[in-house]
C-alpha cells in the first residue's frame, strides 16, 4: 500500500491530474518533486541517458514513466529509443537497445502490472495524450482503484460491501463458460489512447474470433508493435495460417490413409488378418481415436464439442498397414481420438468386400449388423473376433487361464490330495495334457519323481509351463530364505544368550544343566521346527494342509540361494529375479531334484494311426490323464480316444499306474459346435465316459482300477471322479 501511494503521487504530479487530494502533497519526498517535469521531457531525458550515469534521475523519472505504462504506444517507444541513441552518439545504435526494449514490452505483455510497479521499465515518450480513468466501481478511486483500503476498516468494509452480492454476483454453477474478452491492444488494455472508441468492439473474444492459439516455438517477443498490430488487425493471422497449414498436412495424411485404406479394402479378404482388425477395432483403439477435430482448423469449437466430426477423416478406413504396426501406432497417436468409430464405421458402411474383409478376419458378423454405423459396433466386432479366436484357440481345451478358473485365488488343487506321494517318489511320470503345468510342477517339487514330463498339444501353454518352473523356484527360494533366516536368527539369539550367560557365570556360581533344562530346550527346538514347518505349509500353494502326506521342498535341489539380495527382502518379497531355468544349470543338480526332474514338451499324444502303437515302448511308471479325454474324444472321436488309451497302456512299465480323470458326457455337448470336426465326432461317439473303465480293463489290458476320490472344487463342474488303473506285472496283451 505504501508503494501504491508513491505511485499515486507520481501519477498525479506527472499528469497534473485534478483528482489530487489536498493531503497528498505532504507525502511527496524530495525526489518526488522531480516528477513535476513534463512527462515528455522527463522521458526523453531518461531514454537518452539510459545507458549513461544519471541513475538518480532515472530513478526519479521512473515514477513518471509509470504514468503511461498503459498508454504508451509501443511503436512510438521503439522509434523514440532509436532516435535518442542516434542523437546522443551520433552513430546508429546497434540493434541491441532496440531488442532490449522489445524484450521489455514482451514482459509487459505477459501480465498486467500496476502503474509504477514496473520500475525497470522505461517509458518512451508517447505523443498520444494519456487519460486516466475516472470511473471507479465499488468505492474505488484513483488512489485505490480496487478499493483495497476498505478492507482495512471493518466498518467501512461492511458498509461498502453491504450490497456485494448484488454488485459482484457470485458465478452461478453450471452456467455457460465465461467469455473472456481480450483487449485488441494489449499495450492499451483499457483503450486509454482512444477514449472515444472505448466500447466492446475493441475487445475480442477468443470464442468468437476463431480462437487465438498458442503455438509452440512462436514467441510474442516481436515487440509491442507486432503484437499490437496482430491484435488490432486480423488476430494472429499468420500464425493461424501456419497452424492451418499444419492441420492441412494432417488432414492430407489422413486422407492418404483413407486412400490406402481403400486399397486394403480391395485386397483379398485373406490378407486382412485378425490382428489387423483388432488393431483398428480394439476398445483401446476406440478410446484413442476420436473425431478429428483439428482438421477443420476450429480447435476451440471442437474442444467444446460443439462441432460434430464432419470431415473426410470420418470415412477413413481401419489401419491399413498390417506389416507396419508402428506406423499404425504412430498414426493413431497423431489422430485425435474418436477416429476409431469412423474406422469401424467405414468397414461397416462399406458393402461387399469390406464386410467380407471383416468376416474373413474372423468376426463372424452378420451383414445386418455390419451396416449399422454404430459406435458400439466396433466393440462387438472386437468381441466377436475375440470369441471366435477363443473358440478356435481352445478347441483342445487348451485354456490359457485354466488354473485360474479351476483353482481361483491360487487355491490348492484339491486333486493332489487324493494322490499318494509314494506313487511318484523316484518314479518316471508322464502328465498328459499338462496345460501350464501346475499339477506337474507340484508333483515334481514335492514328491521327487526321478523325472516327470509334462506334455501338451499347445506350445504356448508349454512355454508358460516352463516359465512356471521359475515361479516355483522363486517360491522355493523364499521358503529356503525364510528357513535360513529363522535359523540365522536363532543362532544370533543363541550367541547373545551365550554371551549373557557367560557374563553371569563369571559373576555367579556355575550351575550344571539339569535334565529339565535339556528337555525344555529339546521341546523348544522341536516347537520351533514345527512352527517353521507349519509356516512353510501355510505359505505353500501346493500344501496338503493337515493330511501330512506331503513333505515340503523335500526334493528341491537349489544348491545356493545365497546372494546379495537381503534375506529379509527375499523372505517378504521373494527373490529379486526368478531363478534361471534348469536347462541353464542342468549339471549343477543331482537328477531327481527339482527342477532338474521336470521337463515340458509340446506334442500331440494321439498317434496318427493305430499301427504306430506297435512302436510304443514302456517308459513310465505313472501316467496322468486329467481332464483331457473329452478333448481327445471330441477332436479325434472314439478311434482317437481308444488309441490314446492303448498308447498309455503300452507306455507304462509293468506295474505302472494310470491316473484318469474323465469329463462326464453331459459336459461334451457344450463344445460340440466348436469346429466342424468336433461336431461330427460328437455325434459319432459311442464310447461314453462311464464306459471307460470297463473298456480300459477289458479291451486295453489294465488289471484293475479304483476310484480314488472326487475332489472338492468351488465349481461343481470340476468335481470329477478320479480313477487309478493298475497295469499288471506283465503285459496282458
Ligand atoms: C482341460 S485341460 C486339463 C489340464 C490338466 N491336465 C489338468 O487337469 O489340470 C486339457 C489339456 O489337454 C491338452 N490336450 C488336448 N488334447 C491333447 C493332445 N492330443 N495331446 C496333448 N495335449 C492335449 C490341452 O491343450 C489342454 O491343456
Amino acid at each position: 500500500m505504501i508503494e501504491m501511494s508513491v505511485v499515486k503521487e507520481s501519477v498525479l504530479s506527472c499528469e497534473g491530474n485534478t483528482e489530487l487530494p489536498s493531503h497528498q502533497p505532504s507525502e511527496l519526498s524530495g525526489n518526488d518533486t522531480n516528477v513535476l517535469h513534463s512527462p515528455g521531457k522527463t522521458t526523453d531525458t531518461h531514454l537518452c541517458k539510459e545507458d549513461g550515469k544519471e541513475t538518480e534521475n532515472v530513478t526519479s523519472h521512473e515514477h513518471t514513466e509509470s504514468i503511461a505504462d498503459n498508454s504508451v504506444a509501443s511503436e512510438s517507444g521503439l522509434l523514440e529509443a532509436e532516435f535518442c541513441t542516434q542523437t546522443q552518439n551520433g552513430t546508429p545504435q546497434s540493434k541491441q537497445q532496440t531488442q532490449r526494449l522489445n524484450k521489455r514490452r514482451s514482459t509487459m505483455s505477459a501480465g498486467f502490472k500496476f502503474p509504477g510497479f514496473g520500475k525497470r521499465r522505461r517509458r518512451a515518450n508517447s505523443e498520444s495524450s494519456s487519460v486516466l480513468p475516472t470511473n471507479f466501481l465499488l468505492g474505488g478511486n484513483i488512489f485505490d482503484p480496487l478499493n483495497l483500503n476498505s478492507l482495512l476498516d471493518e466498518e467501512v468494509n461492511r458498509a461498502l460491501n453491504a450490497e456485494t452480492p448484488k454488485s459482484s454476483p457470485l458465478p452461478a454453477k453450471n452456467r455457460d463458460p465465461v467469455e473472456i474478452l481480450i483487449p485488441r491492444d494489449i499495450t492499451d488494455p483499457l483503450n486509454l489512447n482512444c477514449p472515444s472508441t472505448r466500447d466492446r468492439s475493441l475487445l475480442m473474444s477468443p470464442l468468437k474470433s476463431g480462437g487465438r492459439r498458442r503455438h509452440r516455438n512462436k514467441h510474442h517477443g516481436a515487440g509491442g508493435r507486432a503484437l499490437s498490430e496482430s491484435m488490432v488487425s486480423q488476430p494472429e493471422f499468420s500464425e493461424t495460417n501456419g497452424g492451418s497449414a499444419a492441420k492441412v498436412d494432417e488432414a492430407a495424411s489422413l486422407s492418404t490413409s483413407h486412400e490406402s485404406g481403400t486399397v486394403v479394402d480391395r485386397l483379398d479378404s485373406e490378407t486382412l488378418k485378425d490382428d489387423q482388425t483388432l488393431l483398428s477395432c480394439t476398445p483401446e483403439a476406440q478410446s484413442t481415436n476420436k473425431p478429428n477435430s483439428t482438421t477443420n482448423g476450429d480447435e476451440v469449437k471442437d474442444k467444446r464439442g460443439s462441432t460434430p466430426p464432419t470431415n473426410d477423416a470420418s470415412t477413413a478406413p481401419p489401419s491399413t498397414n498390417p506389416t507396419n504396426p508402428s506406423s499404425n501406432r504412430q498414426r493413431k497417436r497423431k489422430r485425435p481420438s474418436g477416429r476409431m468409430d469412423t474406422d469401424c464405421s467405414y468397414g461397416a458402411r462399406s458393402t461387399g468386400s469390406n464386410s467380407q474383409s471383416f468376416q474373413a478376419a474372423g468376426t463372424g458378423r452378420a451383414s445386418g449388423v455390419a451396416d449399422r454405423p454404430n459406435p458400439n459396433h466396433c466393440r462387438s466386432q472386437y468381441n466377436n473376433n475375440h470369441n471366435q479366436q477363443q473358440k478356435k484357440k481352445f478347441q483342445y481345451g487348451n485354456y490359457n487361464k485354466y488354473y485360474g478358473y479351476r483353482n481361483p485365488g491360487l487355491s490348492d488343487d484339491h486333486r493332489i490330495r487324493v494322490f499318494k506321494p509314494e506313487w511318484f517318489r523316484g518314479k518316471a511320470v508322464l502328465d498328459l495334457g499338462c496345460n501350464t503345468g501346475h499339477v506337474t510342477l507340484s508333483i515334481a517339487k514335492n514328491w521327487c519323481p526321478s523325472r516327470i514330463l509334462g506334455l501338451d498339444i499347445d506350445g504356448s501353454l508349454i512355454h508358460a509351463a516352463r516359465q512356471n518352473i521359475r515361479h516355483y523356484l522363486s517360491v522355493v527360494q523364499t521358503q529356503q530364505s525364510r528357513r535360513s533366516g529363522e535359523n540365522g536368527a536363532r543362532e544370533e539369539e543363541k550367541d547373545l544368550v551365550g554371551e549373557k550367560s557367560k557374563r553371569e557365570e563369571s559373576n555367579e556360581e556355575k550351575r550344571a544343566p539339569t535334565d529339565e533344562h535339556v528337555a525344555m530346550e529339546v521341546a523348544e527346538q522341536s516347537k520351533e521346527r514345527k512352527g517353521s514347518d507349519a509356516e512353510n505349509k501355510s505359505t505353500d500353494d501346493d500344501g496338503k494342509g493337515e493330511s501330512g502326506k506331503m513333505e515340503y521342498g523335500e526334493c528341491v535341489g537349489l544348491p545356493d540361494v545365497k546372494n546379495s539380495f537381503p534375506v529379509s527382502l527375499r523372505i517378504s518379497r521373494g527373490p529379486i529375479a526368478a531363478p534361471p531355468l534348469p536347462e541353464m544349470r542342468a549339471n549343477s543338480l543331482p537328477p531327481g531334484d527339482f527342477p532338474a526332474n521336470i521337463t515340458f514338451v509340446k506334442g500331440n499324444y494321439v498317434l496318427e494311426s493305430d499301427s504306430l502303437l506297435l512302436t510304443q515302448k514302456e517308459e513310465y511308471d505313472v501316467i496322468l490323464c486329467l481332464s483331457m479325454t473329452k478333448w481327445v474324444h471330441l477332436n479325434w472321436g472314439d478311434a482317437g480316444l481308444k488309441r490314446l488309451f492303448h498308447r498309455i497302456y503300452r507306455h507304462l512299465r509293468p506295474g505302472g499306474l494310470f491316473i484318469l480323470e474323465p469329463q462326464p458326457w453331459n459336459s461334451y455337448s457344450k463344445r460340440k459346435k466348436l469346429t466342424e470336426v468336433i461336431g461330427k465326432n460328437y455325434h459319432g461317439i459311442r464310447l461314453r465316459p462311464d464306459q471307460f473303465s470297463s473298456f480300459l480293463t477289458t479291451e486295453v489290458g489294465f488289471n484293475s482300477y479304483e476310484l480314488i476320490g472326487t475332489p472338492q472344487n468351488l465349481s461343481r463342474g470340476f468335481q470329477r471322479p478320479i480313477y487309478l488303473f493298475h497295469k499288471g506285472p506283465s503285459p496282458q496283451k
